[in-house]
């Protein structure tokens, strides 16, 4: 009786799981293809530099015929020749800037049929909005949004064309995780991300039917020449968020994107922070494996509570970072001081900017603090 008991509780644990996994396999849009690049002609804007130019490399030792683009020549020459030395590979160089649409059409059409197009060139200042220059959040939009539609129209027709004898195509897209979750200091280049994945979600409906694939690759911070140039004036809290993700190599997540693409994957996350993120945020996005379409919907319920973990722990780190920037510093010498109300701590020691020396001050009622004596602070936590 036990036994044939343990019979049906097993099967109703496991028949649940096998029939959803059966339903998904026949349902997930779009089917799954593979994207092969030897012998195939990979395109690669900001191909010069960090991960791009870490692309080119694995792409031309795995036999593709590797054109990268970007603008400064002399970068340009240089990996070039880094290429040769490596693999013996000659790759073909276009001098542009992918702002200039005619610019990129010339070198578009100097390059020949594209079947492999990797669009990342990507310009990231992290700052405040409040402190950012319109100039440079244009710029950051232009280079990396516009950019890429500049990019993607002018190869789309030449793509479309040599379709039908050169099997698959994909256009790739390089987002960040920025581009998956907002974060401080990156309201510029996080919209540029974001809306790199709705030209791709809107663009692979209307590319299906043509058999080219569009993928969005989501690397964290990436050791390159672009993120040293970032970090130099990185506001503190971007670093700190941005640290929720594990650092990468160039390669790294060069070996990822290209596997991912290979696959003919349209998300492909670099780490496993970034697999965790992009289950989390799969929302409407289309999903060719169903095994990955599987754990999308069970985990979903878990992932969006560990995702409110860390908007708890952000914002946190955002108040505490808060406090520690007003506190300890006041705004003027007299009794009284008006601290802001997120400065919730009942004693501090300020600056009295007319005498230059420090004083020790009270909360007395909501937002004003007078100044006492030590002994009198003496009970006070935080004193
Ligand atoms: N490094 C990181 O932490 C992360 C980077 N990414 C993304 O990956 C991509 C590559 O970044 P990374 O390798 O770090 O960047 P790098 O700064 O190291 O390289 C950027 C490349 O893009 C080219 N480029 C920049 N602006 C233009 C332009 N207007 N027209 C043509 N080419 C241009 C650069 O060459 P030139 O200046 O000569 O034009 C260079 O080849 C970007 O899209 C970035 O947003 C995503 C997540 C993390
Ligand atoms: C539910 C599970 C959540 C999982 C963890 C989430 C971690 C998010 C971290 C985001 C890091 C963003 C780095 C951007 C790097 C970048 O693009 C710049 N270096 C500019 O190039």
């Amino acid at each position: 009786m036990a036994v044939v008991n343990l019979f049906y509780i097993s099967l109703l644990l496991i028949l649940p799981p096998l029939f959803l996994l059966f339903l998904l396999s026949l349902i997930v849009r779009p089917r799954p293809v593979q994207i092969p690049i030897k012998k195939r002609h990979v395109f690669i804007t900001g191909g010069s530099s960090g991960i791009g130019l870490a692309l080119a490399h694995q792409a031309a030792s795995e036999g593709a015929h590797v054109s990268i683009l970007s603008r400064s020549i002399d970068k340009l020459e240089e990996a070039k020749n880094a290429i040769k030395l490596s693999t013996g590979i000659d790759v073909a160089i276009f001098a542009a800037d992918v702002r200039d649409f005619e610019a990129v059409q010339r070198a578009v059409d100097e390059a020949g049929p594209i079947d492999v197009l990797i669009v990342n060139q990507g310009v990231f200042v992290a700052q405040e909005l409040e402190e950012q220059k319109l100039d440079e959040v244009r710029f950051i939009i232009d280079v990396n949004l516009m950019g890429s539609f500049n990019m993607i129209k002018a190869a789309l027709p030449g793509m479309k064309r040599s379709r039908k004898d050169r099997g698959p195509g994909s256009i790739s897209l390089m987002s960040s995780q920025a581009g998956q979750v907002g974060i401080y200091g990156y309201t510029a280049y996080s919209a540029s991300k974001f809306g790199l994945r709705g030209l791709a979600e809107a663009l692979q409906q209307e590319l299906i039917g043509d058999n080219i694939h569009v993928s969005l690759v989501f690397p964290p911070d990436t050791e390159t020449p672009g993120l040293v140039e970032e970090n130099k004036r990185k506001p503190q809290l971007t670093s700190i968020i941005a640290s929720s993700s594990g650092a990468m190599k160039a390669d790294e997540v060069a070996k990822k994107a290209l596997e991912g693409i290979k696959s003919g994957s349209f998300i492909i996350p670099c780490n496993s922070e970034g697999i965790l993120l992009s289950i989390a945020t799969a929302g409407l996005s289309p999903q060719r494996s169903y095994l990955m379409a599987f754990v999308e919907v069970v985990a979903a319920g878990i992932l969006r509570i560990a995702a409110l973990c860390f908007q708890w722990n952000w914002y946190g780190s955002i108040e505490k970072w808060h406090k520690q920037k007003n506190c300890g510093v006041s705004r003027q010498s007299n009794l009284f001081f008006s601290i802001p109300l997120f400065c919730d701590a009942p004693c501090l020691n300020v600056m009295d900017k007319s005498s230059g020396t420090w004083k020790l001050l009270v909360r007395e009622t909501g937002r004003h603090f007078s100044d006492v004596s030590w002994n009198a602070c003496q009970g006070l936590r935080s004193c």
